[in-house]
């Protein structure tokens, strides 16, 4: 029986385009000018000093931007990278230059689900900040109310079996009572190989993914927990 639902975002609860076309256009405009105007604030230079560690230690701020737009170019999974992503897309939120894209299906399921008690998480490479703004601001209101926690990349990294692990002991939960939901077959396969139930998000947006022996659901009304 599953108890609790851990979802991924881009790909699975909200579209590819709005990440790339959307947030990460908007993280490469005003990434200078946050670091030249925001780069004292303590959390922010945390961050900037955690990127210039991976960026080799050498690196003044000017460059460490030029090294951070490289990284947003490539959609690099890092753990600054998306924390930085993330304070500064609090202001385009919050400013109404956008909202966060959630599939219709997956704002009314998850409200279906949150509703018969399922507990609801996720598990995206964006920061916690970031995933908490986008179903912070969405077309369908606040979502947030409707999960009991949020893991990044903080917990390891989504293709390596031991962060499913290391998410279900958080839980308290046994492994095979929890379900996830993501777009990418590695993640899946990390997933079940930590015991997880899973299903996978074929949304017909980008290449084909081959699900292997996951479940394939088109939408969050095929998902049957
Ligand atoms: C949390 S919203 C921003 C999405 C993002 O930056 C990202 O890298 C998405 O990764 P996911 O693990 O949700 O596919
Ligand atoms: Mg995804």
């Amino acid at each position: 029986m599953v108890r609790a639902i851990i979802t991924d975002i881009e790909g699975t609860t909200t579209s590819l385009s709005f990440v790339k076309e959307v947030l990460f256009p908007y993280s490469t405009r005003h990434l200078p000018d946050f670091v030249r105007s925001q780069g004292h604030r303590p959390e922010v230079r945390q961050l900037l000093d955690e990127a210039r560690k991976l960026a080799g230690g050498t690196v003044d701020d000017e460059g460490l931007v030029g090294v951070l737009l490289k990284w947003i170019e490539t959609d690099q999974k890092l753990a600054p990278l998306k924390g930085l992503q993330g304070l500064l897309w609090e202001e385009g939120y919050r400013q109404g230059d956008f909202q966060g894209h959630v599939y219709e299906d997956a704002a009314r399921r998850l409200r279906e689900w949150h509703l018969q008690g399922l507990r609801l998480y996720v598990y995206s490479s964006g920061s916690e900040h970031a995933q908490r703004l986008i179903f912070g601001y969405t077309p369908f209101g606040d979502l947030t109310p409707l999960f009991s926690g949020y893991f990044d990349t903080r917990v390891g990294g989504k293709k390596e079996a031991p962060s499913y692990a290391a998410i279900v002991r958080e839980l308290g939960l046994p492994a095979d009572e929890v379900l996830f939901l993501s777009d990418v077959r590695e993640e899946l396969d990390a997933a079940r190989a930590s015991g997880l139930r899973t299903w996978c998000l074929m949304r017909g947006e980008g290449p084909a993914v081959d699900p292997g022996t996951h479940p394939v659901a088109h939408s969050f009304d095929d998902v049957r927990p």
